[in-house]
């Protein structure tokens, strides 16, 4: 193992590795890659044209004026060309017939209101004359039959008093199809419904009275009633402007005369050219005088405030995120999305204080007080933590709006505000169904379930054996106490020279012979089984209290940090810091770290092999002779009563591994992993990172004292037990090693203590075995919890030689690798999320002992 960079698993390592266990074809394990990323039309329809304002004109415009330019999508995207039909209170400068003509500039939004010119020019061309809403105060498209605002009825003829020269209707726009209904949801059930319904879908309940929410013409807001002007963009509702002007104490549906009184000549008389952009700060006037003059002191107010508010946004390019996203057409929106927020808006605001508590009216319907005067929700349960998580919501997006403003963004970034909104809903959507949150994670992540124990002996593979092995005794837990001797069953080190060659000298150590005698030498084993019974639980349950750690937990510090969270001002607050989404935050930080380990764990294991120059090809077009040539018998061959199966299987590289499933009983296998496990003086070498992810030994015949030295660790020898040659004499024939003094002469063990136990990608081609330079063969057994074992190509060369290749062996499963596999390629036990504990026996032949071994002097 000396090739073994990567013997300390990384966590996630495993995640690396594409194809799928195949129990015995690793040839089918082909991995699945990634889909790639569909590449996104330019031209997706919800996605709005870059450009600030470019977009606006359609879609803003609720007052339709801009639409009366001919050709809209031609019109100059400078930042403002789009403003002045939300600019001009009167209209007149979206009456203008040739919006095309205009310079696109800073001018062009702030159109003189006394411009008679302009005035003159509308009225000049009747096709294109707007008209000002008798009721509202609404500029209105020429085409339209009824007030965009407030659905008045556009005034006939004499009647009415026009912006521009009354136009008739032209027949088109006559003939024009009147516009669907605006869809509404349900107050009682959250059912959106479509536009012509009287009584909800769902619930039949009757629809609300269409006035308690009113949508903004210019960006699509819905805004509360009582709202008199916009929420997300600052339009003012004429209507209420014209209430709010403050003529009665009552609230009248509208005042016609008043704002016909005022039509935009006497406005513009009221400001004079020049002093437009002049500051009024007085927007809500109280002024109770019902007088002419006052009415229009208070229209051209309002106006120069209208002006003032659009010349503030179009510097500032703010607007809020979700208007801009937000779909114009019936199929682009969403009406849950609407409805979402719709609610949480009003959530918001309820942590506002709002115009209209100024002003003594409640202003939300969702809340209400209780006797303590505590306001709360009325809504149900389930909307309890709305309003924090549209506090935090409403945070990210502030704090977005304002880093975007800052970076001197534009609303090309359109496309970030999208995704962003997608990302609150996302993580709304997660707080609300935390059992939905819980699936979706990674199995790593998932907390465990309690109390619910899978038992060692459940089934987790193709084949059944892999059951409970029997239970550790008390206290023990199978670790590594270096202080006990290898002197079990009278065993002892000192005079062991001796014994293993009578042993070999005699011929009685035919299969099952030497275990019978073994087990009634003993005879203790079996009643330790039934006393270790249990010792198991809290053996295994050590074992999982570590699993716990190492698979759900994630790191030391973030649990550190979920305990230390709630310690009001123990962390920097900021709004967009991990201290306010400590969940997320944390979750976040532990995909990225996992990845980042992974990444940087491949890219190195990458380097290491690509530096690697790939050996010579010795035979041609092969890398190896063929094994014909070199008289390489294949352990197949050798025990061919056995069903023997050959996974891996490449003549040019002379590379073969051998799968025999267990030929043993169940409870045979768990006598052997039980008697081996509570037997060997298991150790945990430390290297320099750190411990091995396992535990060990290296046994070898006696007479040897080599040291087994892979990547950053070194194991002491010691010397075959008894039981060594029991198990052998039940192994061996399986191998097709039938004679003793064939058998290998040392064998390396590891005691996988669970999932997290791993041995890194290696092969096993220290000098002691010569396995880079000749065939040399391998012989497996693994006892206890089924483990993947994986394979890979050092230089792999054709299609699907990079693949990983795996085998999962289970309880009494053999495997072999023979000839040049260690030259050719690398194998590992990954981590992997299972339970119990696993052995694993690797017998080897010493072909080059280490100098100062005894055995090498021979
Ligand atoms: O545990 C296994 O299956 C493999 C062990 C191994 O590769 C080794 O000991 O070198
Ligand atoms: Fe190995």
């Amino acid at each position: 193992m000396a090739d073994a960079p990567p013997s300390q698993e990384p966590a996630g390592a495993n995640s690396a590795v594409p194809s799928e266990v195949n129990g015995t074809g690793l040839a089918d394990a082909a991995p699945k890659p990634m889909q790639e990323p569909q590449p996104k039309s330019n031209a997706t329809p919800c996605e709005e044209p870059a450009g600030a304002n470019s977009a606006v004109p359609s879609e803003v415009n609720g007052t339709g004026l801009a639409d009366a330019a001919p050709k809209p999508m031609q019109e100059p995207a400078g930042a403002n060309s789009a403003v002045p039909s939300e600019v001009n209170g009167t209209g007149l400068a979206d009456a203008a017939p040739k919006p095309l003509q205009e310079p696109a500039g800073a001018n062009s939004a702030a159109p003189s209101e006394g411009n008679d010119k302009e005035l003159a020019d509308a009225a000049s061309t009747p096709a294109q004359a707007s008209w000002m809403c008798p009721k509202c105060d609404e500029p209105n498209k020429p085409l339209r039959e009824q007030c965009n605002n407030c659905g008045a009825a556009k005034p006939g003829e004499g009647k009415q008093t026009p912006v521009t020269a009354a136009a008739p209707a032209p027949a088109a726009a006559a003939a024009a199809p009147a516009p669907a209904p605006e869809r509404w949801t349900c107050p009682s059930c959250d059912e959106p419904n479509k536009g012509e319904r009287t009584v909800c879908n769902s619930c039949q309940q009757p629809r609300p009275k269409p006035k308690e929410k009113w949508v903004c013409p210019r960006c699509d807001e819905p805004n509360k009633d009582e709202r008199n002007e916009c929420n997300n963009c600052g339009w003012v509702k004429r209507s209420k402007s014209v209430i709010s002007l403050g003529d009665s104490d009552e609230e009248k549906p509208a005042a016609p005369a008043a704002a016909k009184a005022a039509p935009a000549p006497a406005a513009k008389a009221a400001t004079a050219p020049g002093q437009r952009t002049r500051s009024s700060s007085s927007s809500s006037s109280s002024s109770s005088s019902s007088s002419d003059s006052s009415r229009d002191r208070f229209l051209g107010r309002e106006r120069e405030e209208r002006l003032k508010r659009f010349e503030r946004r179009s510097t500032s390019n703010h607007r809020r995120p979700y208007a801009r996203w937000r779909g114009r057409s019936p199929n682009q929106r969403s009406d849950v999305r609407d409805r979402r927020d719709f609610e949480s808006r009003d959530a918001r605001d309820g942590d506002r204080p709002k115009r209209d508590d100024r002003e003594g009216r409640s202003g939300d319907r969702h809340k209400s007080e209780d006797r303590d005067g505590r306001g709360h929700h009325d809504k149900d349960e389930r909307d309890r933590g709305e309003g924090e998580r549209e506090r935090r919501r409403d945070s990210r997006r502030r704090s977005r709006d304002q880093g975007r403003h800052e970076r001197g963004r534009d609303d090309r970034h359109g496309r970030d505000d999208r995704r962003d909104e997608r990302r609150d809903e996302r993580r709304d959507d997660r707080d609300r169904y935390p059992e939905r949150r819980r699936e979706s994670r990674s199995r790593s992540q998932r907390p465990r379930q309690e109390g619910v124990e899978v038992p060692i002996g459940a089934k987790q593979d193709w084949r059944q054996q892999d059951q409970a092995p029997p239970p550790p005794p008390e206290g023990e837990g199978g670790a590594g106490d270096l202080t006990r001797t290898a002197s079990w069953n009278g065993y002892d080190k000192s005079s062991a020279s001796g014994w293993w060659s009578d042993v070999e000298r005699s011929n009685s150590w035919s299969a099952g012979d030497s275990w019978q005698k073994f087990g009634s030498q003993d005879g203790s084993w079996k009643d330790q089984q039934a006393q270790q019974q249990d010792g198991w639980n809290s053996w295994q349950s050590e074992a999982g209290q570590k699993r716990e750690r190492d698979w759900d937990d994630g790191p030391a510090w973030k649990k550190q940090r979920q305990d230390d969270w709630g310690q009001a001002g123990s962390w920097p607050v900021d709004q967009f810091s991990q201290a306010q989404f400590p969940q997320e935050w944390d979750d976040r930080m532990w995909k990225k770290e996992k990845k980042e380990k992974k990444e940087k764990t491949e890219k190195k294991d990458k380097r290491h092999r690509s530096n690697r120059e790939p050996p010579q090809k010795l035979h041609g077009d092969w890398w190896e002779q063929p094994k014909e040539q070199v008289g390489l018998a294949l352990v197949k061959d050798r025990a061919k009563i056995f069903n023997w199966q050959y996974p891996l299987w490449d003549d040019s590289r002379r590379s073969y591994a051998g799968y025999l499933p267990s030929p043993w009983p169940l409870a045979q296998c768990n006598m052997f992993f039980a008697m081996i496990r509570d037997s060997v003086e298991w150790l945990q070498p430390e290297g320099d990172k750190g411990l091995m992810p396992r535990k060990t030994a290296w046994l070898v015949k006696p007479g040897c004292e080599c040291r087994y030295s892979y990547g950053p660790f070194e194991v002491p020898p010691a010397q075959f037990p008894p039981w060594m040659i029991n198990l052998m004499s039940e192994v061996m024939p399986k191998c097709g090693y039938l004679n003793m003094q064939e058998w290998p002469d040392c064998c390396n063990l590891n005691l996988y203590m669970d999932g997290g136990s791993t041995v890194g990608w290696h092969a096993d081609d220290e000098a002691l075995f010569q396995g880079k330079f000749r065939d040399i063969t391998i012989l497996s057994m693994s006892l206890g919890i089924a483990r993947l074992f994986e394979l890979r190509y050092n230089w792999p060369e054709m299609q699907g030689e990079d693949e990983v290749q795996r085998v999962r062996l289970g309880n009494g499963d053999l495997m072999t690798m023979e000839g040049m596999t260690q030259k050719h390629l690398q194998h590992r036990v990954p981590k992997e999320n299972v339970q119990g504990p696993r052995i694993n026996l690797t017998w080897r032949w010493v072909k080059r002992h280490k100098a100062g071994c005894p055995m090498g002097r021979r």
